[in-house]
């Protein structure tokens, strides 16, 4: 028994691990962004049981998600230096308790979104996690190096998710949002594989900077970081946005594009960290802005 207690195997030691299986920080945004569908979709405030149990649907499938595509690539994160620590990479799960742990969040989040959310929201959210666990993981990122811009899909599914939570519908509004995402996500990505090249050559992944060079990536992060800007602008051109969301949106744009055309003239490793980091806040800051404009727009307008 005390050899047990000993062991590495206790129990808070066990719940982190299967935590860091959920890849908590991705979440956290992915289901920020989820929220944010919900707020916009309504002219108040939502239902707040609704985007209660919405919320804790779409965070529960999308850890599960997470947690497979631990179990199907451990032997490809063992070989990277930023995932080799990774419960499923070094050994310390099994696969069969990997993959009842996500089973079992996937069930649960399902079972909630049906039973009180709403059958559409739960086949959306069904529908994002056959995309990422199975479609991006298994079959596109070994397959090609737009592995990340098809499987984006899946990551920018969260606002029509949250959308479609509140109203039973995906509107245009929710596609706008979506666009955002998938556009946000080739610069988010390729700008940490510019600097994680060599682990992505150590996996054998098709990574666009091992298949294509590190030149080529950055001209591909500029063109994004223009086209994502034209993409943040549709919310105030479609009206469902109005002048602060705009302000928001030049400004981060702006500042996202100033960072892919620095990275492409004048590359070094920190600045594609930096340039990785700026994604995060631009994202999360974007979709802030749509938040307080949504509710501050009647008094500015
Ligand atoms: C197919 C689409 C995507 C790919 C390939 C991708 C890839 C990655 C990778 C490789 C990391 C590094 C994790 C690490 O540091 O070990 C990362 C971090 C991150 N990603 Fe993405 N990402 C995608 C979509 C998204 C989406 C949709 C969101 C949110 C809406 C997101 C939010 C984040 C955040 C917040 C981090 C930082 C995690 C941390 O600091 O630990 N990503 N992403
Ligand atoms: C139901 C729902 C909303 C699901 C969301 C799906 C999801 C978790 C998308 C996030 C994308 C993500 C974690 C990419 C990491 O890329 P990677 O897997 O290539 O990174 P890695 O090298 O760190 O494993």
């Amino acid at each position: 028994m005390s050899g047990s207690i000993a062991s590495s195997h206790t129990l808070p030691s066990r719940v982190a691990q299967f935590y860091a299986l959920t890849k908590p920080r991705v979440v956290q945004l992915i289901v920020f962004c989820a929220v944010i569908g919900m707020f916009l979709a309504v002219p108040g405030l939502p239902d707040l049981g609704v985007a209660l149990a919405a919320t804790a649907g779409v965070w529960l499938v999308a850890s599960a998600a997470a947690a497979f595509n631990c179990l199907v690539e451990q032997h490809i994160d063992a070989k990277m230096a930023r995932t080799a620590w990774r419960p499923t990479a070094k050994g310390q799960l099994t696969n069969t308790q990997t993959l009842v742990f996500s089973g079992v969040l996937c069930g649960a989040g399902m079972a909630v979104l049906y039973a009180l959310v709403n059958p559409l929201t739960m086949w959306l959210t069904f529908g994002t996690f056959v995309g990422y666990a199975v479609i991006y993981t298994v079959v596109l990122k070994p397959l090609t190096p737009q592995n990340i811009v098809i499987g984006g899909a899946s990551g920018a599914m969260p606002p029509v998710l949250g959308w479609a939570a509140m109203r039973g519908d995906v509107g245009p509004e929710a596609m706008i949002l979506f666009l955002i995402i998938f556009l946000w996500t080739p610069p988010h990505f390729w700008a940490l594989a510019l600097y994680r090249a060599e682990d992505y050559r150590k996996s054998g992944l098709p990574m666009l900077p091992v298949t294509h060079g590190s030149e080529f990536t950055r001209l591909n992060v500029l063109l994004y970081t223009f086209v994502l800007f034209a993409a943040t602008l549709l919310p105030f051109i479609y009206g469902m946005s109005g002048w602060l969301y705009l302000g928001a949106a030049i400004v981060l744009g702006g500042w996202f594009i100033a960072y892919g055309w620095r990275l492409w003239r004048n590359y070094s490793d920190p600045l594609a960290r930096r340039t990785f980091r700026f994604s995060i806040l631009h994202l999360s800051l974007l979709f802030a802005a749509l938040l307080i404009d949504h509710y501050t727009r009647p008094w500015l307008a």
